[in-house]
């Protein structure tokens, strides 16, 4: 008796840990990283240091795959399908202080649209490991 009563809360906390919600789930899925990205993109365009570098590039264009990219990244149902980063990033000499305010604009976008501090960290920690495919100098 005792026995299958151990088996039946192992087999609970079982089912409990497979439904758990990825962190992708609980931002509100792609409809949130696309108000992110539409948003940071925007900013990021009319960023005077950094701006200049997406000026051939259509911003529908860039949130797109950013939001792909970072939905798979997160545990969404989503398949990057862009460039390498390697591939799009490598001949335009990009330093390490222009990917920091890159990244500060995603980071202020995840703010103003409502995630918590601990969800855009946990994003965030996702991005740092992609730096040394995208700066160059
Ligand atoms: C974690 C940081 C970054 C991520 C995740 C990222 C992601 C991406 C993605 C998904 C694309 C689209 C690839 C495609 O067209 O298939 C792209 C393109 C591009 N990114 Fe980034 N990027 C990052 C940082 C930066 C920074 C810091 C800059 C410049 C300051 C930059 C400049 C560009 C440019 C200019 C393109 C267009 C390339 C082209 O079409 O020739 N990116 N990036």
């Amino acid at each position: 008796m005792k026995n299958s009563i151990i088996f039946i809360i192992a087999l609970l906390l079982s089912a409990c840990s497979t439904t758990q919600n990825s962190l992708y789930e609980e931002i509100g899925g792609k409809e949130t990283l696309s108000n992110v990205f539409g948003l940071a993109v925007s900013r990021i365009y009319n960023d005077p240091t950094i701006g200049h570098y997406f000026k051939n590039v259509p911003k529908r264009h860039l949130r797109m795959h950013l939001t792909n990219q970072v939905c798979e990244l997160i545990g969404g149902p989503c398949k990057y399908d862009g460039e390498k980063m390697e591939t799009s990033h490598q001949g335009h000499n990009i330093s390490d202080k222009e990917f920091f305010i890159l990244v500060e604009y995603v980071q202020g976008a995840m703010r103003d649209i409502g995630l918590t501090p601990q969800q855009e960290n946990r994003i965030i920690a996702t991005l740092a490991p992609l730096k040394s495919k995208v700066v160059y100098r």
